[in-house]
């Protein structure tokens, strides 16, 4: 392999965990992570070396970005990429005035039932492309379109092939998204449904690349009870719990997720101060190694709480309170939930820049939540920094400062972008 020089960075957001105290509060950039006039060294798709450009050292090849700003790639860690069609009309209804319901859900579900295989991985494709072309490196992906045994099954498996080729990272069962159609007025009976044969032929499908399980714990979907049943299973099957919650109330959700130790809960706009404290509470649990390279067990670690800026403002619901869990001590990561529903969107800049001008982060607490607190949300340590040995996932900006992704927001900031060590825009 060759080794490859990037210089002239005029900010490197290394975000290296090795130069932070573990006994602080989970914050913005700390002293050293963000280096000045800085150049890097990618060698076998790893970062090798940071510094101070004077001191770089040589390498095979060089590449200068030209006085521009370098993150770490964003990490994605909320996504709901399987679906077909899309929902326009129900968004412009919204914005007449109509509230977000879950029934949307059904609709999605009638239009990827209809997608043959090659349709649906014409869309992931076209959408994995969409997201690298704004920074996004590492992305976790749902099923949850399907709802019957064999399309649940059938989406695991289309994203099995998609990990393999390295294009996807993370694959979520989330076949309790919705009680469907067939199994109304017999919800239980869905439940045991998505518990047991679903959970397994999911599993069949896509085989050792599927690490979570997901559960929409909501009024009038399924309730915290409900919810833990579909959890338990997970944890049975030896998967990492995640959780939609607090989304259109607060029922339960978040609770539920920092009880059983989930590594993520998402949406959070409905929650009360001991939600808060549930959540900060979890901040420093330990995490421990996972089963393969880059993966920490799904079993440990903090319950983060994930905000989702662009669905907030997409189902005009009440913004998470991502300053409150900030100051409060939780660990925060930040998604951008893509889905034809409630946030038809990629974007993690579009994210990041809302979180800073409206949820009141600083631009470092935003891109951390957007790159480390999505690792962690997806216990993994291999990605959103890059410390030398992380995945050299790389996010050039057309910028000499990474202010400008707030500063200058909806502009299209992404000038490069290296994944596994390749640069693919
Ligand atoms: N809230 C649940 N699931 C998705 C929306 C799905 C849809 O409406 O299609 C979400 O995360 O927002
Ligand atoms: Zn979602």
């Amino acid at each position: 392999m060759t080794a490859t020089l990037l210089t002239g960075i005029s900010e490197l957001w290394t975000l290296d965990p090795a130069l932070e105290d573990p006994q602080a509060l989970p914050a913005g950039a700390t002293e050293g992570q963000v280096i000045a006039d800085a150049a890097l060294v990618i060698d076998s798709g790893r970062i090798a070396w940071t510094g101070p450009g004077a001191q770089a050292p040589a390498a095979d090849d060089q590449v200068d970005l030209g006085g521009r700003a370098v993150l770490p790639g964003w990490v994605d860690s909320h996504t709901h990429l399987v679906f077909a069609g899309d929902r326009s009309g129900e968004f412009e209804a919204r914005m007449a005035g109509e509230s977000y319901a879950a029934g949307g859900i059904a609709v999605t579900t009638d239009a990827t039932r209809a997608a043959s295989d090659e349709e649906l991985l014409a869309l992931l494709r076209r959408r994995i492309v969409e997201a690298a072309r704004s920074g996004t490196t590492c992305l976790e992906t749902k099923t949850g379109y399907g709802l019957t045994v064999d399309e649940e099954a059938r989406a695991a498996r289309l994203l099995a092939q998609l990990h393999a080729a390295g294009e996807i990272d993370e694959i979520t069962y989330l076949g309790a998204h919705l009680v469907p159609a067939e199994y109304q007025g017999r919800a239980q009976e869905y439940v045991d449904l998505v518990a047991g044969p679903m959970l397994e032929a999911v599993r069949d499908a896509a085989g050792p690349a599927l690490r979570w399980i997901d559960v929409f714990c909501e009024d009038g979907v399924f309730d915290p009870e409900q919810s833990a049943r579909v959890l338990h299973a997970g944890i049975e099957a030896g998967l990492g719990l995640r959780v939609h919650g607090n989304q259109l109330g607060r029922t339960g959700g978040a609770q539920l997720a920092c009880e059983l130790g989930a590594a993520s809960v998402d949406h959070l706009n409905h929650l009360d101060p001991s939600d808060i404290d549930a959540l900060a509470g979890t901040a420093s649990l330990p995490v421990a190694p996972g089963a393969a390279p880059g993966q920490l067990s799904v079993q440990q670690g903090p319950t983060v709480a994930t905000v989702l800026p662009a669905c907030d403002l997409s189902t005009r619901a009440p913004l998470a309170p991502a300053r409150s869990l900030l100051d409060a001590g939780a660990q925060l990561a930040i998604a951008s939930n893509c889905n034809p529903g409630t946030s038809y969107t990629s974007s993690m800049a579009f994210c990041v820049a809302t979180a800073v001008l409206q949820m009141r982060l600083t631009l470092a607490e935003a891109v951390r939540a957007a790159t480390r607190g999505g690792a962690l949300a997806l216990r993994r340590d291999d990605v959103g920094h890059l410390g030398v040995g992380a995945r050299a996932d790389l996010h050039v900006l057309d910028a000499p400062a990474a202010i400008h992704l707030a500063y200058r927001p909806g502009m299209p900031l992404t000038h490069a972008v290296w994944r596994r060590g390749k640069q693919i825009i």
